[in-house]
Order: C-alpha cells, then structure tokens, then sequence
C-alpha cells in the first residue's frame, strides 16, 4: 500500500476557470452559500489572522490526524492559484503547517490553505499574508512520517470537496462550490449580493422594510 497518492494532483488546474474565479473574489462567502441553497458552507474553520480572504482552486489533501509529510509533497505537485484543502481528521492536538510552510506555499504561488486540523505561527502567517483557515491555532509541532494522499475527494467539516472546486473564505468562514457549477452559482451569488445592496438602502430610507 503506497502511502501517497498524487496521480490527479494536476486536475487540480482544470475545474474552475480563473475568470469565474477572480469574479468570486469580491463576493462575500455568505452570498454564495446563499447561491447554492445555503449549502456547502464548512463550518468550524475560521481565518487564523483578521482579514484573510482567499477564492481559488481546490488542490485536496488527506493527512493523518497530526502528520504533514503529504503536505510537504502536495507543495511539490501544487500549481499557482490551488488553494491546499486538507483533511486532518479536525484533530486540534497538532499544528499541521506553519508560517515556513506557509512562506514556501506563498513563494509556489498559492493560494492560501484551509485546513480541518489546527495550525501555528499564527502571527507569521498573517505578517506574510497567506490566508491560512484552521479549526484551530496550537504551538505543538507535527509528525512527518505519513501517511496521506493527494489530489482525492476529501472531507471538510462534513463538506466534501474535490480537485477544481471553487474554493472561497473570508471573514465569516468558508465555502465549497463544485467546480462545474461554479459559473452558475457566482452568477446567482452576484444577483442576491446586488440585491442585498438595494434592501441595504431600503432599510436605511425605512426600518419597517423586512430582510
Ligand atoms: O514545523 C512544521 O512542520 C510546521 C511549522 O511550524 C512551520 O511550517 O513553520
Ligand atoms: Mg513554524
């Protein structure tokens, strides 16, 4: 049994285009849960520094609870723009990347990483600028002895997500778009935010206006 699996690694660059993405960008997480019936929101998984924001392409990756070798390899295989997906089994016992790892994504081009598990050098991520989203900040180091896979569909907060998806967070958490509806559902996101707008005027001209 090998104890890695990169072979759909490179997938992670079809899926979602880069123009629907940077159009996901400016719109608020809320709006494209709402999009998608208020679903695939991964709850749980907070920014670990004020402001982070990211959108891009899912690259996913399963470790084992408080090991980060395969994370090191998913480093090796990610293309600009991936955002690293990791399933760590929401184990908080054990950081799974810090702001090393987190200077070197940064370096490759990523996107940023959102991460079932825990992270460290909370402060350093931010001083970088990754967006880095976490179940929690510890300073307890992680093992490097595997095993994991790369590129599979994987599990985040009980939101699966595979290579491609459109991945978007920002101050109110997370949320997971499949790839191939990702045109549609930001279409429809841009719509109930452009709505939002006008009721946000209406309720500033008159409280009686409802949400
Ligand atoms: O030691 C590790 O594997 C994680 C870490 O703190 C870093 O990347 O800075
Ligand atoms: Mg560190």
């Amino acid at each position: 049994m090998p104890n890695e699996y990169a072979s759909s690694a490179g997938t992670a660059t079809a899926g979602v285009s880069d123009g629907v993405i940077e159009r996901a960008r400016s719109i608020p997480s809320a709006n494209i849960g709402d999009a998608q019936e208020r679903l695939g929101t991964a709850s749980g998984i907070r920014p670990v520094w004020d402001g982070a924001q990211l959108a891009g392409r899912a690259l996913p990756v399963w470790t084992r609870p408080g090991d980060n070798l395969i994370i090191h390899k998913a480093l090796d295989v990610a293309q600009p723009g991936d955002v690293l997906v990791v399933n760590g089994g929401g184990d908080v016992s054990r950081a799974l990347i810090g702001d090393l790892i987190g200077l070197r994504a940064l370096r490759l081009g990523v996107a940023g990483f959102v991460i079932d598990g825990a992270i460290r050098d909370a402060v350093g991520l931010g001083e970088i600028g990754l967006p880095v989203f976490a179940r929690a900040v510890t300073q307890a180091g992680p093992f490097k002895f595997g095993p994991g896979r790369i590129g599979i569909p994987v599990a985040i907060s009980g939101v699966v997500v595979e290579a491609g998806d459109l991945i978007v967070a920002d101050d109110d958490g997370v949320v997971v778009v499949r790839g191939e509806e990702a045109d549609e559902v930001i279409t429809r996101a841009e719509e109930i935010e452009a709505g939002e707008r006008r009721k946000r005027i209406a309720i500033e001209e008159s409280a009686g206006v409802r949400v």
